[in-house]
């Protein structure tokens, strides 16, 4: 903070007029105000805005968008500043780009304010950045990547003094590639326009990228991974966009450009998911098994239906009506902290977040440094004892965060924290086909999803799952969608805790009514045979492997 000496220094204070009505503007280092002055000089409609909302001030009367005009008048200058709509609905704020053209009585005037205005830019929004690295998918969502960034999102950058290496993707990964491997110096973040997918390709080179450079390797659950120094922007073009929508609370491109401008930044839990052999994968959103991985697999099979391909992939697993043998073991995270059941919303500068980063980063002064000491605390995580629970499940999803979307707007777990270091694991127990129903229905409203007998949701710190012996080696490609096996009966689910190694069994699961009557009546319609295994879907990308250890 800089002290109040500074912030006079930055200060100004004059008459200025917009057309043929005199204001009163202030700036104060921290705020720019203008208040409308009548002829009696009372003080009319006074507009405040924050200089850290402040998008760019330029000489002469500017539009930018559609396009970008300018009059060059010498007496006169533009402010564009973050404006709030209305139309976001009640889940978040659309940002728009607002715009006043002031006129001044002289050019040393004029002069005084632009150069005022930008020298506060600079003290109060100092984490503002200069060069991004921007990744366009042209194909992802609706294909309109290109379009959405170069008429929406380059204009309000290029407004910002912000210029940017544009990179259009020709394939899948390369994105990614070009983060563990090219030269980044220069640059203060990456930006993805795309969908979940992008954002996963950028997390994951960025991430890996960190570790090379550090000389660790990211594949070894045990190493403690250091912190990513750029930030990653989204501008959203996908077909989920889930990330996006639970992070800034609306899917819309001027929004996350504004956000990105002004240097907003938002800590995001990340899981790692770990193979048999180590191999690493991370996921923010969704880690899920069972209904999820089979409506992604069947998906994949319909992309040139954009984003209605999940949809009709979506009726389509349904029908199908299957449901998976797991074992699932999870680690509860403190129960005294927060539950999945509390109805709060995380939302940026949540209370439950900053005390988890207090607690688990007691010496990290920026968000910076929180990764670093994140999979070291695990590692010596002694406390809680693990839960072990085996079953048919319809699913088994993780998320990390709320998980909402255009589809879901409170989302997978309406009260998950964006960064607390916990994730919510949803069980949801075989049941028969209506009931399957209602649970996902619920998703669409602010009905309780949870409050279902065949539904658990736990808060957790690490997830293993595997699925009983004999059936992992049954791969789901082999299997095509429908093995040749015919499902077993139902199994009994039996609840255990392990203590020092040894399992004791808890409780036998009594079966509910809902669990037995599990006749797949639908089965019949659209699939006489089911595989036995499933497949994860992580973040919208399908895992080549089944038994996973998650932290
Ligand atoms: C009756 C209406 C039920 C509506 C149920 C809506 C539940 C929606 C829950 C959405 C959760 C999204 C979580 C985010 C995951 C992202 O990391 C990932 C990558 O983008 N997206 C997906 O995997 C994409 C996953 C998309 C899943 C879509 C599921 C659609 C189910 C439709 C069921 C229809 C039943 C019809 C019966 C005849
Ligand atoms: N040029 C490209 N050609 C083919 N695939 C690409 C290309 N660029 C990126 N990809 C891949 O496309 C996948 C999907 O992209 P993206 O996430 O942007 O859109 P989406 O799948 O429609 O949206 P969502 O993930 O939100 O559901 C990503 O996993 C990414 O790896
Ligand atoms: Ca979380």
């Amino acid at each position: 903070r800089r002290t109040d000496d500074q912030n006079m220094d930055l200060g100004l204070e004059s008459s200025l007029w917009v057309g043929n009505k005199r204001y009163r503007a202030v700036l104060t280092g921290w705020h720019f105000k203008w208040t409308e002055v009548d002829k009696k000089n009372r003080d009319k409609k006074t507009v405040l805005v924050p200089v850290a909302e402040v998008a760019g001030v330029e000489e002469g009367r500017v539009e930018i968008l559609p396009q970008k005009s300018v009059e060059d008048t010498d007496k006169d200058f533009t402010v564009f500043y973050v404006k709030r709509s209305s139309g976001g609905g009640s889940y978040g704020l659309l940002w728009r780009l607002g715009r006043i053209q002031f006129s001044c009585a002289s050019r040393v005037l004029r002069d005084q304010w632009t150069k005022h205005l930008r020298a506060a830019l600079k003290t109060h929004s100092p984490l503002r950045p200069h060069r991004l690295l921007v990744f366009i998918n042209p194909f992802g969502g609706k294909k309109k990547g290109r379009q959405i960034y170069h008429s929406l999102v380059a204009p309000l950058f290029e407004l910002a003094g912000i210029s940017s290496h544009v990179i259009v993707t020709e394939r899948a990964n390369q994105a990614r590639d070009h983060l563990l491997k090219k030269d980044l110096t220069g640059f203060d973040g990456v930006v993805c326009v795309g969908g979940d997918g992008m954002f996963s390709e950028l997390l994951h080179g960025l991430i890996g990228r960190t570790q090379q450079e550090a000389g660790l390797c990211e594949n070894d659950p045990a190493v403690a991974l250091q912190p990513c120094p750029l930030h990653i922007g989204i501008i959203p073009a996908g077909s989920t966009d889930c990330v996006c929508f639970a992070t800034v609370g609306v899917v819309d491109p001027v929004t996350s450009a504004l956000h990105i401008i002004i240097g907003d930044s938002q800590p995001l839990d990340v899981c790692s998911v770990h193979d048999v052999s180590a191999q690493v994968r991370y996921s923010v959103s969704l880690l899920g098994y069972g209904f999820y991985g089979d409506v992604l697999a069947e998906s994949e099979k319909h992309r040139w239906m954009g984003p209605l391909r999940y949809d009709y992939s979506g009726a389509v697993v349904y029908l199908s009506n299957r449901s998976y043998s797991g074992i699932v073991q999870y680690l509860p995270a403190d129960p005294l902290l927060s539950s999945p059941r509390d109805k709060t919303r995380c939302l940026a500068g949540c209370s439950v977040c900053s005390r988890s980063t207090e607690r688990l980063f007691p010496h990290s002064s920026d968000s910076g440094s929180l990764y670093s000491s994140h999979f070291s605390q695990f590692s010596t995580d002694s406390e809680g004892e693990w839960v072990s629970v085996e079953g048919r499940f319809r699913c088994v999803s993780l998320t990390c965060m709320s998980s909402s979307c255009a589809r879901s707007p409170l989302g997978l777990s309406p009260s998950a924290h964006l960064a607390d270091g916990t994730g919510d694991l949803i069980l949801v127990w075989d049941t028969h086909p209506l009931g399957f129903l209602k649970f996902l229905y619920r998703h669409t409203s602010t009905q309780d999803q949870f409050d279902l007998p065949f539904v658990e949701v736990h808060r957790v710190k690490a997830v293993r799952f595997s699925v009983p012996s004999g059936r992992e080696e049954q791969e789901y490609e082999e299997i095509g969608g429908f093995s040749s096996e015919i499902d077993e009966g139902q199994r009994e689910c039996v609840d255990t805790v392990s203590r020092n190694g040894s399992q004791q069994h808890l409780a036998q699961r009594a079966m509910t009514s809902e669990r037995k009557a599990a006749t797949p009546f639908l089965c019949g319609l659209c699939c006489k045979k089911s595989p036995s295994v499933s497949v994860w879907n992580c973040d919208g990308e399908i895992l080549p492997f089944t038994k996973i250890v998650c932290k």
